[in-house]
């Protein structure tokens, strides 16, 4: 059985929720719609391992939003087949965030009726200790953009207990996840143990912060915990909590999802053949399995 108070509150009894407006893209900022691939090749060609590291990424570039917006969908349709056929269960982590945004064609045709919605169960990589109705919830923002748009059981959406406090409700996602281990929902990586998550959405910050885990920040380090919390997050607001490095780098896929220009000087320091690599936490973003980059023009403005 899964731990109760891992349950997201039934979305049906949750009023405030169901009369939130939805976050709706803001689809007239971006123009272009002729989809062009500037680059879906490895980056760098140094000797450094770092660079070889770098070789090893996959990076695709979009001409638009849309565009990503549009491939994203597919790679996390053709997911969700896979995992479905393999395992009988898609587990996805979401972030906060503009990357609900790019989730969008999800929710439309082919995929809102193609998909297995009774397969997903849904993750976050970090959330804001805040009620789940709060402006700031990383809850909120997937369930007005995604989660009420498409047809997941409301039982298998894992939002954390916000009547706890941050340390308590790390504490309490923890123990419901080791719970969803057991119960083999999550799969389970023997190499790292850790939990083995199918399909991660990260974004990034413009300070090369992934989930919650900062730049200089000790919870970069952590090591033995699967799910911490920071009470003084550079970005508001200051309580949180999240996964660590150990479960994020279990992951059988990670997609790292950035655009704009703002965050253009950490995509160059990760990909490119910076001199002062390897100081943020999105470089220390190495999964077991694949890593792909889905970046727009302008954050690949600088490689
Ligand atoms: O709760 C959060 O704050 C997010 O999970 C955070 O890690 C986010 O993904 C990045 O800050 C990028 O956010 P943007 O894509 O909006 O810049």
């Amino acid at each position: 059985e899964y731990s109760p108070t891992l349950h997201a509150t039934p979305l049906s009894s949750s009023p405030s929720l169901l009369l939130s407006p939805p976050s709706r893209p803001i689809l007239s900022l971006f123009t272009a719609s002729r989809r062009e691939k500037l680059c879906c090749r490895a980056v760098s060609s140094s000797a450094s391992a770092a660079a070889r590291m770098a070789a090893e990424k996959k990076v695709q570039v979009f001409d638009t939003k849309d565009d990503l917006a549009a491939d994203l969908a597919k790679y996390t349709a053709d997911l969700s087949d896979k995992f479905t056929k393999e395992r009988g269960a898609f587990t996805v982590v979401l972030s906060g965030g503009s990357l609900i945004d790019y989730l969008r064609k999800l929710a439309e045709p082919p995929y809102l009726d193609s998909v297995d919605w009774s397969k997903w169960h849904v993750f976050w990589v970090d959330e804001r200790v805040v009620p789940k109705d709060h402006a700031d919830s990383n809850y909120k923002l997937a369930y007005d953009g995604f989660l009420s748009k498409v047809p997941i059981l409301p039982g298998n959406v894992y939002a954390i207990n916000d009547a706890l406090s941050a340390e308590g409700a790390a504490d309490d996602y923890e123990t419901g996840l080791k719970h969803l281990v057991k119960n083999g929902v999550v799969d389970f990586s023997e190499a790292s143990g850790f939990p083995k998550f199918d399909l991660m959405l990260l974004g990034m910050g413009p300070d090369g912060h992934v989930a919650s885990l900062f730049p200089g920040h000790p919870l970069v380090e952590e090591k033995e915990k699967w799910v911490t919390f920071i009470k003084d997050s550079p970005k508001p607001p200051p309580e949180r909590i999240t996964f660590t490095f150990p479960v994020i780098n279990s992951s059988a896929y990670i997609a790292l999802v950035v655009t704009g220009t703002g965050k253009a000087s950490a995509v160059q320091k990760a990909l490119g053949s910076s001199e002062d690599s390897g100081t943020l936490p999105v470089e220390l973003v190495s999964p077991a399995g694949e890593l792909k980059w889905f970046l727009d023009k302008n954050a690949a403005s600088k490689l």
